[in-house]
């Protein structure tokens, strides 16, 4: 397995990891897995539910459990926000292919977001979502291979340029 099979997208919630993944996926004939449903079927719970009775750091510990244990290859994998709190998991995804970061303004993020109390964002409650993003995007730019500025894109010009940014081979190798 090389490094360059996998695509893993990261991100600030809202960032459109779940969306573009799929899109991508189909686009370049690969399978896709979101790490959120997988942690989701496992616990059978909704992420809000498992954080409301057994707090975020918990549901993180789920995350980089689920991630260590992804089979990855030949896959799209759209991540929760929260991953990048695990250098284990981080460095086991960056294993299995090519992180690319999907980064959007804060203004943006919050005007997606219309469901903030209910989406399961793994923080502490009195962490405003400006905190948040200022812990974060460090993070996703220290395990980002590729970075895409989503700004004003639609997920379809996204998925191009995460395709032309990998360098288009997938066409040639995977079809
Ligand atoms: N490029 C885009 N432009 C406008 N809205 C988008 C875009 N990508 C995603 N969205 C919307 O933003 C919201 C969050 O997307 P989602 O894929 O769930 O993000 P994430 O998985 O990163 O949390 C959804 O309502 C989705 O339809
Ligand atoms: O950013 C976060 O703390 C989280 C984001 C969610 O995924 P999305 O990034 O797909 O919204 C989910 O993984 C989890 O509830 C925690
Ligand atoms: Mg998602």
């Amino acid at each position: 397995m090389t490094r360059s099979n996998s695509i893993i997208l990261i991100g600030m919630p809202g960032a459109g990891k779940s969306t573009i993944g799929v899109l991508l996926a189909k686009e370049i004939a690969r399978d896709f897995v979101d790490t959120d449903l997988l942690i989701q079927t496992h616990v059978g719970k909704t992420l809000q539910d498992i954080i409301n009775e057994a707090g975020h750091m918990h549901l993180r510990e789920l995350e980089e459990a689920t991630l260590l244990q992804l089979q990855g290859d030949y896959h799209v994998v759209a991540t929760g926000g929260s991953a990048v709190y695990s250098d284990a998991a981080m460095q086991f995804l960056r294993s299995l292919g090519q992180v690319v970061y999907l980064a959007l303004p804060e203004d943006d993020l919050v005007e997606r977001i219309d469901n903030m109390t209910r989406r399961g964002i793994a923080k502490p409650e009195e962490q405003s979502f400006s905190e948040l993003y200022a812990e974060r995007v460090p993070l996703y730019e220290k395990y980002a291979d590729i970075t895409i500025n989503c700004y004003a894109k639609t997920p379809a010009e996204i998925v191009a340029e995460v395709i032309y940014r990998e360098g288009g081979k997938y066409a040639e190798v995977d079809a």
